[in-house]
């Protein structure tokens, strides 16, 4: 049989528009939906009103709401910043890379029948490139993200099906888990208002 083409998104409102339209089924497709945010070739012009770095933690970004079936999010990472070893509260959660690089570490769950086993054990490791798009979901473990240039900020777009505002971040030695909330830096291209009470995060 033959394979159906790849649609190419023109633009990241054309993206947008096709994510629209795919997840318009209950019914979604991993590869298809990689695959067209692969095929987006990343445009600065287009998304840096959504681009906002913090000098002391990366950034969450939300660009549209998918029609609540999906949060679609750019995410900033200035040098060495990186996030907490995490799940995706059983969602899916594509990430695609607009500019620089990041290192994805796979970790196990740790066996939580016993709580603090000690060390987390690591799967693989690798580096994400400009205009990749990577899969995970909870099935396929928990990771770790990190922008390690000294020198680079790097830019990602996550979408997260069905949206999620909590995870459970896990530390590396011991295996203990929190569960923390996800707060937004902007929405739709707008700073948002600073939370008056310290929240835990995911970074
Ligand atoms: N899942 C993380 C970013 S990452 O490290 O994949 C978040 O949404 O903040
Ligand atoms: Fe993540």
């Amino acid at each position: 049989m033959e394979k159906p083409e790849v649609m190419t998104p023109k633009s990241l409102d054309d993206l947008i528009k096709l994510l629209h339209k795919l997840f318009e089924s209950d019914k979604i497709n991993v590869e298809e939906v990689q695959q067209i945010m692969e095929a987006y070739d990343s445009n600065p012009q287009e998304w840096k009103k959504f681009a906002m770095f913090d000098p002391t933690r990366y950034t969450r970004n939300l660009v549209d709401e998918g029609n609540g079936k999906f949060n679609l999010i750019l995410l900033c990472w200035g040098e060495g910043q990186g996030s907490s070893i995490h799940d995706h509260t059983d969602s899916h959660c594509f990430m695609k890379m607009l500019q620089g690089e990041l290192k994805e570490t796979l970790f196990q769950w740790p066996n939580n029948k016993t709580q603090d086993v000690g060390d987390m054990v690591q799967k693989s490791q690798r580096i994400l490139k400009e205009n990749q798009c990577a899969y995970i979901n909870d099935s396929l473990g928990l990771h770790r993200v990190e922008n390690d240039s000294h020198t680079d900020g790097s830019v990602s777009l996550h979408l997260y099906s069905p949206p999620f505002d909590t995870c459970q971040t896990f530390d590396e030695r011991t295996g203990h888990k929190n569960t923390v909330k996800m707060t937004f830096w902007s929405k739709f291209g707008k700073r948002t208002q600073s939370e008056t009470t310290v929240s835990q995060e995911n970074n």
